[in-house]
């Protein structure tokens, strides 16, 4: 964010205070290398008030091995607090969820809240998107910023590749596939399968996965501030888009300084509809066992 001067200021809230106050520390000692001042300080849930974003990424992460769906339980707690506090401070703007499992956490802000469902967005799947186009591009050759593919459904382990409206500059990669022998359909599966796992294999070398989601959150504030209808991956509220309902998930949503616009619905061939309703399904059920003892509105 700093790095980007996205925003005028930039408030770090955190239960370890000495936390927050050593990376806005941290953070200032660079401003004079960043290409406009952020202010930034250490701040409390009274400084949401006005604010125009507020980011949630609080809470525990995976240890080696756990899967995003376990942290249910601990985050949902986690989060119960912060949102009820971050409402009470009069927020009324827009919600970026990135915590895991972040479709879940989303809908819990969703709902915790109380705010318009535009005005509550998970970072979904637009950091396996993102991670996608860059192993596509290697394969390809070409700049991660020509090849457009989208990841869709949960930030997990049944999310899916949209391979029927994947392209390079405009041609469709099936249809490079077809044409090239050098390519190989067995080789773009690894890829998904990278793509898909690849948060396993960072934890497992480093405890954490951190560069790639700041940027791709920074990418959505940009979004909303600058009002730019930008489609991106993000979990959005679907009220019968792609078949279902009730639930957020990833999906190319067009992004402005009114959160959610629209959703974009690509039509899936047979077998992406199927993977997608199943993964909509894991969520559901979660969704369905998490709250049903718990009225959450
Ligand atoms: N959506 C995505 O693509 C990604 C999501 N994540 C998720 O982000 C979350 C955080 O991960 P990390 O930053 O690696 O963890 P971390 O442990 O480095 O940071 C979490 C912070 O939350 C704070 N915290 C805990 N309870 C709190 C509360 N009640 N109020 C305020 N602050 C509280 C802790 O003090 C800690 O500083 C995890 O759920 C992780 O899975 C991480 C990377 C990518
Ligand atoms: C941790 C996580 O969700 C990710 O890096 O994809």
């Amino acid at each position: 964010m700093l790095n980007q001067s996205v925003a005028e200021e930039l408030v770090i809230i955190d239960l370890n205070e000495d936390k927050a106050t050593g990376d806005a520390m941290d953070l200032n000692h660079g401003k004079v290398f960043a290409p406009n001042p952020t202010k930034t300080w250490a701040g409390t849930y009274q400084d949401c008030k006005d604010a125009e974003i507020v980011c949630i990424s609080a809470g525990a992460n995976q240890q080696p091995g756990e899967t995003r769906l376990d942290l249910v339980k601990k985050n949902l707690t986690i989060f119960k607090k912060i949102v009820s506090e971050v409402m009470a401070s009069g927020f009324n703007g827009i919600f970026i969820v990135a915590t895991n499992p972040v479709d879940i956490l989303t809908y819990a802000t969703w709902k915790f809240s109380g705010l318009p469902k535009e005005r509550v967005i998970g970072s979904g799947t637009i950091l396996d998107s993102s991670r996608f186009r860059y192993l596509l591009g290697e394969y390809f050759d070409v700049t991660p910023s020509n090849i457009h593919a989208n990841i869709i459904g949960e930030h997990g382990d049944s999310e899916l590749p949209v391979w029927s409206h994947a392209t390079v500059g405009g041609v469709p990669i099936l249809e490079l596939v077809e044409r090239h022998e050098e390519y190989k359909v067995e080789d773009l599966e690894e890829i998904f399968i990278n793509v898909r796992d690849a948060a396993y294999h960072i934890i497992e070398k480093k405890g954490a996965t951190y560069y790639g989601i700041a940027m791709g959150l920074t990418r959505m504030t940009k979004a909303i501030l600058n009002n730019e209808n930008v489609i991106l991956t993000v979990s959005a509220y679907l009220n019968g888009e792609y078949g279902t309902k009730d639930v957020y998930i990833g999906v190319p949503a067009i992004v402005n300084r009114d959160g959610v616009r629209n959703i974009v619905e690509v039509s899936l061939n047979e077998k992406e509809q199927q993977l997608f309703d199943h993964s909509a399904s894991v969520l559901k059920n979660i969704l369905t066992a998490t709250f049903e003892n718990e009225p959450i509105s």
